[in-house]
């Protein structure tokens, strides 16, 4: 005799624009945060490394080495990111996000402007389960928004009316993801065994922006990514995590790891650039987001990355004698601009690192 299945355990339909191939489709669930080894994505103590004491220090430096070597990522506690504007930051984003979508679609990002509401992001040429707002720096912030002074490659900011105080919450944020970002590439430059402020100077004129990303419960969470699996193209990426909402995962060893939320952490992942300048000692991660069935989650990543005229190679200092560059230099804009188009249409194969391998 068969048996019947109550029709509540039928997977939901959804639209197919948001189905990826069978072979891609995650198996590991978004609150699972333990590989088969046992191994988690290694917690670092940022008050270490401000610390006085030279074995301590060296420590979370050699502790930063080794996350990055081995996973690519590693999360940061003792940030100084101050908990109250965290919240802030999710309220606001949670407020924005949950206003209707013509009201969205007013600050909706364009092809010329990649600054603003999206809904339809594209990764691996499948529409990916989430909704994002991304704003950049301003550069002259005494004159408007679209003076300009700034307008970068990218576009300008746009920011939405509603709700109040929005705008002045993430410019806050920025502000204070630039301080992190500088504290932790400055413990990554050491633990390749560079002065603290080799990179310093790729960073003058920084393109570095915020993305906020709201992922909606999905009625059927094995068939979609909340973003498709892929490699942060830049140098180095923050992420401020929803605290309770799990779903962000690495690849290690051909496994999916989840990382676990924390409210006292951020997600710091290196990406493409750093890979090339660590002439591949470090290995940008590939990552991806799962989503779930029953509870919305929020992440915050900042993407710490260098000036667009930076060409992008090997530092000699890391090349023993003899030894011959992995990668020829990129042009940090041109490669951008190559992997962002991806982001809208299918324009067959994205631009990926190893076309510049040596
Ligand atoms: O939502 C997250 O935790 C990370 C998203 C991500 O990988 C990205 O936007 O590049
Ligand atoms: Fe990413």
């Amino acid at each position: 005799m068969g048996v019947q299945l109550p029709p509540s355990a039928e997977p939901a339909a959804i639209d197919s624009c948001f189905i990826i191939p069978e072979e891609h489709r995650p198996k590991t669930a978004h609150n699972e945060y333990i590989s088969s080894r046992g191994e988690e994505v290694p917690v670092i103590d940022l008050e270490h490394l401000r610390s006085e004491d030279d074995g301590r220090r060296r420590r979370a430096i050699a502790a930063i080495g080794d996350a990055c070597e081995h996973w690519g990522f590693f999360q940061v506690t003792n940030h100084g990111v101050p908990p109250a504007l965290i919240d802030e930051v999710k309220a606001q984003a949670r407020r924005f996000f949950e206003l209707p979508l013509e009201e969205k679609r007013r600050v909706r990002r364009t092809f010329e402007n990649v600054y603003g509401y999206y809904e339809s992001e594209l990764t691996k040429n499948v529409r990916d389960w989430k909704e994002l707002f991304d704003y950049g720096p301003k550069p002259r912030p005494d004159l408007r928004d679209d003076a300009p002074e700034n307008v970068t490659l990218d576009g300008h900011n746009q920011w939405p009316e509603a709700p109040p105080g929005f705008r002045a919450t993430m410019e806050n944020w920025f502000s204070a993801m630039e301080r992190l970002g500088r504290d932790v590439l400055h413990g990554i430059s050491a633990s390749l065994g560079l002065p603290p402020t080799e990179f310093d100077p790729h960073y003058a004129n920084h393109s570095s922006f915020v993305r906020l990303n709201y992922y909606r419960p999905c009625p059927n969470p094995a068939l979609t990514l909340g973003v498709n699996r892929h490699y942060d193209a830049g140098a180095l990426t923050i992420v401020g995590q929803d605290g309770e909402v799990g779903g962000l995962q690495v690849q290690k060893g051909g496994e999916w790891v989840g990382i676990e939320p924390r409210r006292d952490a951020f997600v710091i992942n290196i990406g493409d650039m750093m890979q090339v300048w660590s002439n591949g000692k470090y290995k940008s991660p590939l990552h991806r987001v799962v989503v779930n069935e029953s509870r919305a989650r929020f992440s915050v990543p900042f993407f710490y990355n260098p000036a667009y005229s930076t060409d992008v190679a090997p530092v000699p200092q890391l090349l023993s004698a003899g030894q011959q560059p992995a990668y020829r230099p990129i042009n940090w804009g041109d490669f951008r601009s190559k992997r962002a188009k991806g982001d809208y249409a299918d324009f067959g194969e994205e631009v990926q690192i190893a076309h510049y391998a040596l």
